[in-house]
């Protein structure tokens, strides 16, 4: 009898089978197809407290139940990363678990925030925009608006535009052009000052932005902390989140792509560099997000560092107790190439009140 475990044979067997894949292609998605997504989610305390944790947001309005009673919540909500990175999670499996590359996202907003942790995750995506790649034959870029709602009540709690590159199952012909209009680089014109906000206050951010208006200055600064990426951020992170993508947990195959390793997930990247951010500031809510980039790969042994440029300021917001403000966030590696960029709108405390 054929002993199937015997490794020539069953090398042979392996050469011969079919795969059962997963994932889909670029051909697979049409404008205007609704996806339901069959994966759900309860976000759990240890779920929401194990993200923050890891991405250092330890604002204490998301762990101390006195310091989220301060902040107008009814006990520690669920963080927006966790929540946005969740409601990408149980996407993967339909969208993007084919592998390809994570480029951005824009008009990321929390609907039906705060949410409390015990809900239940229930998303469904529809294909906005499909394109053919100019730089790259054996990819199309594919967007999608993803919907994560409460499963119970049908609220929406997190909405989002992503795009991602996704391989084609036949590669086409292109002429190149994006790789053209890449090399076209402009001179870059920096301010001749760079001004940092004397404290994390609304009215911090207000006196720096009148400073800067005065002279040929911007609000940018960088902050402290950094993280490295280890096992922890790059491969449990997102399967917590229930993101099958194999870069961040397939070492085998991903030894042959062109990171030549697992890469971290954009969600942790951008969460970590939010919460060094966050760490230097007063946050009171988190409005939104936009013009999300992520320009590449992060890796284990890479740490993760945040850059912030202060972009406006208005005396604006759902309390009196805080202004808006309109941040650039970049993450840099420690070689200091960016990795993450996107602006954010949150609303700061007053110093006043
Ligand atoms: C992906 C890259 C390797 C591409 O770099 P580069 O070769 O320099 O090309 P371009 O920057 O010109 O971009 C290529 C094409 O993609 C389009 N593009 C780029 N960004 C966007 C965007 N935000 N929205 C829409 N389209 C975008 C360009 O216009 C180009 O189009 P064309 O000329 O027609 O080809 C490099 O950017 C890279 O390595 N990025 C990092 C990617 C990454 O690490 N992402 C996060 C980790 S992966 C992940 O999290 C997966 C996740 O789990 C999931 O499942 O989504």
């Amino acid at each position: 009898m054929t002993d199937w475990t015997d490794p020539d044979t069953f090398a042979q067997a392996l050469e011969q089978v079919e795969t059962k894949e997963k994932g889909n292609c670029f051909e697979d998605f049409e404008e205007g197809d609704i996806i339901e997504h069959d994966p759900g989610l309860t976000l759990t305390q240890f779920g929401n407290e194990q993200w923050m944790g890891q991405t250092l947001n330890h604002d204490p309005a998301y762990w101390r139940t006195d310091a989220a009673e301060a902040r107008g919540f009814e006990e520690p909500p669920v963080h927006p990363d966790y929540l946005t990175a969740a409601t990408l999670g149980i996407t993967v499996e339909d969208l993007s678990e084919k592998g390809g590359y994570f480029l951005g996202r824009t008009d990321v907003r929390f609907p039906g925030t705060p949410v409390y942790t015990g809900t239940e995750l229930h998303v469904e995506s529809e294909v906005v925009n499909r394109a053919t790649s100019s730089s790259r034959p054996e990819y199309g870029i594919v967007s999608w608006r993803t919907r994560g709602k409460d499963a119970e009540t049908g609220e929406v709690l997190c909405s989002y535009e992503r795009t991602n590159m996704i391989p084609r199952r036949d590669p086409v012909a292109t002429d190149g052009s994006g790789t053209a209009a890449a090399e076209e680089d402009d001179e870059p014109e920096l301010p001749e000052e760079f001004i940092t906000p004397e404290g994390g206050y609304f009215e911090d951010f207000v006196a720096a932005l009148e400073e800067a208006d005065d002279e040929n200055a911007a609000v940018a600064y960088r902050h402290e902390r950094g993280r490295t990426q280890d096992d922890v951020t790059v491969a449990s992170l997102p399967l917590a989140t229930l993101n099958t993508a194999k870069q961040h947990h397939n070492v085998d195959v991903m030894s042959d792509s062109p990171s030549g390793d697992i890469v971290t997930y954009g969600d942790v990247t951008r969460s970590t560099a939010l919460g060094h951010a966050r760490s230097d500031e007063q946050t009171w809510r988190e409005v939104g997000f936009d013009d999300e980039s992520f320009h590449t790969f992060v890796a284990v042994g890479d740490t993760v560092y945040a850059f912030t440029r202060v972009l406006e300021a208005e005396d604006d917001a759902s309390s009196d107790e805080a202004g808006t403000v309109t941040f650039e966030h970049i993450a840099f590696n420690q070689d200091d190439e960016p990795v993450y960029s996107g602006t954010r709108t949150a609303e700061i405390r007053k110093r006043s009140n």
